[in-house]
This record gives C-alpha cells, sequence and structure tokens, in this order.
C-alpha cells in the first residue's frame, strides 16, 4: 500500500479553531499518523509549505448525468471537476436518464465511479419511480444496492399522500429524505427568475418563494411522526427558514442544505437577460440572501451544498425563458465562500471549513469530514495567499454555466487526496 508524508501542514478541522502545524502519514486509504517532525521509511514525501490542510469536502448535491446525459457531464469530468474544487465525496442526484430509481442503477453508478472516478460518489436514488410522483421506489433494495438518501430532485412531489408513504417507507429503511422542495400549483408557466424586483423589470413571469415554502411546511408536518430523518434541497427563502428554525426548537429531526450562489448573489446581481444566472430555485431578493446568511451561521440552515447542474454552452445560451435551469459550483465554491464570506468576516474560516465537511457528514452519517489518525485519507490542500480570477474555460466540468466568471477569489485547492490517491494536483505543489 502507497504512503504518503506530508510535511509542514497546517490542519484545520472545522470543529476547531486552531490550526495545528503537522506532518501527516497516509497509509494507503488511511491516516495513519499525525504528529511533529515525522519520518518514514517507504513514504513519499510532500512538502506542503505551510499550506492550510482541512477533510475533504464534502458536497451532498450534485448532478453528474451519467447515464443518459453525457454532453453534459459524465462522472469522470464530474468527479475531476470535484477533486479540483477540494471535494473528495459528492451525492449525486438521480434525475439522470433512465433516472436512478432501481439497484442497478445504483450499482452502475458504483461501478462506474469506482473506475472512472476521482473523489469518491454516494449515489442518490429517486423517491418515486421515474420520479414521477405516482409510485414509490423499492427503498429497501435501492438502500442494500448502495444508495445514501432518496429524492426526486428536480421536481418536488406533488402529492401529499406520496411524500408520507415516502417517509414512511424510508423511515423505516434508515434512508434520509432529501426534498427539492416545489409547489406546482404555485408556479406560472415559463417562471424563470424571482417574483420580485427583476422579474418586474424584465417583465418575466417569477417563481414566488411560497412555492418552496409550502412544501418545507407541508413537509415538515408529514415528517413529525415518521421519525424520517428530512432533508431541505438548496433553501432559498426567508419562509423555508422559518419554518426549518421552528421545526428544530420542537426537536424534529430536520437539515437543511444551502448553495454558495444563494449565499453570495440575489436578484440584484442578475446584470440582465443571462441564462446564467437563471437556476432553481432562483437568485432571491436580498432579504432573503441576508436571512440564509444568519440561518447558515446560527446553526439553522446545517450545511453547504452547491447543487452543481452542469449543462452545455449551447442550451445555456437560449434566451433566459428558454435556457435550462441550473449553475456549476464544484471548482468554485470553496474560493469564492473563503474570499465573500470569510476575508469579509461574515464567518469564520473553521465555521466554513465546518459546513463544507464535518456537518454534511455528521447529517448522513458519513464516517468522512475530520482529518484525524485512522480516519479515511481524505483531505485538501489550499493556499489561502493567491488571487486568481474565475475562468470558466479551464473547468474540469463539461459545464461552464457560471456566473461568477472573472470573479476574483483567494483560497484556491491545490492538491486533494481521497481515500490515499492524489485526485487533483497542481503541478507546482511538488516542487
Ligand atoms: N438546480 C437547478 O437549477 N437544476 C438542477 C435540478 C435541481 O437541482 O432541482 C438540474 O438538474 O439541472
Ligand atoms: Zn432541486
Ligand atoms: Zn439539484
Amino acid at each position: 500500500m502507497k504512503k504518503w508524508l506530508l510535511k509542514n501542514g497546517r490542519i484545520l478541522n472545522g470543529n476547531s479553531s486552531e490550526q495545528v502545524p503537522a506532518d501527516i502519514l497516509l497509509n494507503g486509504e488511511r491516516v495513519e499518523r499525525i504528529g511533529r517532525n515525522m519520518t518514514e521509511n517507504g513514504a513519499e514525501w510532500i512538502d506542503l509549505a505551510g499550506k492550510l490542510v482541512i477533510p475533504g469536502l464534502i458536497d451532498m448535491h450534485v448532478h453528474l448525468r451519467s447515464p443518459g446525459f453525457e454532453e453534459k457531464e459524465t462522472i469522470a469530468t464530474g468527479t475531476r471537476a470535484a477533486a479540483r474544487g477540494g471535494y473528495t465525496a459528492v451525492a449525486c442526484m438521480p434525475n439522470t436518464r433512465p433516472v436512478t430509481d432501481s439497484p442497478e442503477g445504483i450499482r452502475w453508478i458504483k461501478e462506474t465511479s469506482e473506475k472512472e472516478g476521482y473523489s469518491r460518489v454516494l449515489p442518490i436514488a429517486a423517491i418515486t419511480r421515474e420520479s414521477s410522483g405516482k409510485e414509490l421506489t423499492d427503498m429497501a433494495a435501492l438502500k442494500e444496492a448502495g444508495a445514501v438518501a432518496v429524492s426526486d430532485d428536480g421536481v418536488g412531489v406533488q402529492s401529499s399522500r406520496m411524500m408520507k408513504e415516502a417517509m414512511r417507507l424510508a423511515s423505516a429503511v434508515g434512508l434520509p429524505v432529501v426534498a427539492h422542495c416545489e409547489e406546482e400549483d404555485l408556479l406560472v408557466p415559463g417562471a424563470c427568475v424571482h417574483d420580485g424586483r427583476f422579474a418586474e423589470r424584465y417583465g418575466l413571469p417569477g417563481i414566488p418563494g411560497e412555492s418552496e415554502a409550502v412544501h418545507v411546511g407541508r413537509d415538515i408536518l408529514l415528517a413529525e411522526d415518521t421519525g424520517v430523518h428530512y432533508h431541505v434541497c438548496h433553501i432559498s427563502a426567508e419562509a423555508s427558514v422559518r419554518l426549518v428554525r421552528e421545526a428544530k426548537a420542537r426537536g424534529q429531526r430536520v437539515t437543511a442544505e444551502v448553495t454558495p450562489h444563494h449565499l453570495l448573489l440575489c436578484e440584484d446581481d442578475i446584470p440582465g437577460l443571462d441564462s446564467r444566472f437563471k437556476m432553481n430555485p432562483p437568485l432571491r431578493s436580498v432579504r432573503d440572501r441576508e436571512v440564509l446568511l444568519e440561518a447558515l451561521k446560527d446553526g439553522t440552515i446545517d450545511f453547504i451544498a452547491t447543487d452543481h447542474a452542469p449543462h452545455t454552452t449551447e442550451e445555456k445560451a437560449q434566451r433566459m425563458e428558454k435556457a435550462p435551469f441550473g449553475i456549476v459550483g464544484l471548482e468554485t465554491a470553496f474560493p469564492l465562500l473563503y474570499t465573500h464570506l470569510v476575508l469579509t468576516g461574515e464567518l469564520t474560516l473553521a465555521q466554513l471549513v465546518d459546513r463544507m465537511t464535518r456537518i454534511p457528514a455528521e447529517c448522513f452519517g458519513l464516517s468522512r469530514g475530520v482529518l484525524e489518525e485512522g480516519m479515511t485519507a481524505d483531505l485538501t490542500v489550499i493556499d489561502l495567499a493567491e488571487e486568481r480570477t474565475v475562468e470558466p474555460d479551464t473547468f474540469a466540468s463539461r459545464g461552464k454555466n457560471t456566473p461568477f466568471g472573472g470573479w476574483k477569489a483567494k483560497g484556491w485547492p491545490v492538491m486533494t487526496f481521497s481515500e490515499g490517491r492524489i485526485v487533483w494536483e497542481e503541478a507546482r505543489v511538488r516542487v
């Protein structure tokens, strides 16, 4: 088994505020030892020269698009993008073609990512067959095959009865229900941006915050006596946050994630009719954005997930009303959040790291997210000092669809180890 000795790093775990100068010995898939002035025969040495070392980032919400939409992304390109962004584990959504609603589908993702993947892939299975909201999947078999959760992401489960049954079944088999919250009855056809100032100015049909919050409230009620772990995807509206906060205060097992774009942008930042700013849920009001940030700080929102949603350049070049919803996020999340939330004093570096590593792992019962002896050898080396510009053309992802092109940021991942393997490395790290 390959051994690496990483010399002179500064380790930061999310649950501690201290950066600890240390050497790290990786032996195969494990962190064997962390200490000072270490030597090891038979290990390859790398001098990290005082760079920050954090547990590998974890993203519980990405779209890898394969099978079926390989023109947008593949497991190879999506997990390479993850590795480049410092992520060592990503949970992929089942809105592929076919939808991941069978044990074979789950096994295919596991086998393909084993063969072609860089970072670890944790498959999420559908709640209903074809995510069409009509018939539940065989959750026991899906869990047995390796699904980590169930979700019909891309669409909301419209029927309350179906959602209730899904929660009962998911609770019985021990799978979290990960909900894309969207009440279609409250949507206008063709709605493509938040129902607010921007929509009004450009005469576009808008997506109201209530279309999300109505599902969040409904689901919290439905989940209450099932004991299920209920998780809200890409939370975006003030009212949804209020409902999650109340449920948590009552002790209910509810968790929520927020995306980097909903933390960093609002409708006022959309420069014009530009489909790179079109995603679901949409960029909402400045007030919503402030509430999301407060909720992330106080723990109402548990962690950050990118909702990495690659599309082709041709698809995204269409008019705002026609282009598909979604933006990529894996390769820019950490530096953008570090620069615009940590360097501005909104979050500490440890708080940010915690919400991208230990907390998502804890919410989903993964034994990852902490850099300690005996843990899986997942870690990311970050260069906090150098400032660079976001250049979509350089992305490892097939998707270049980001609203952050041209933004400057610090805090770029320069080396990523996933289960003891180097999955991303910048040429100049090893000299
Ligand atoms: N977020 C998006 O805007 N798009 C996602 C679907 C989803 O996450 O709901 C996609 O699959 O493209
Ligand atoms: Zn969604
Ligand atoms: Zn999604």
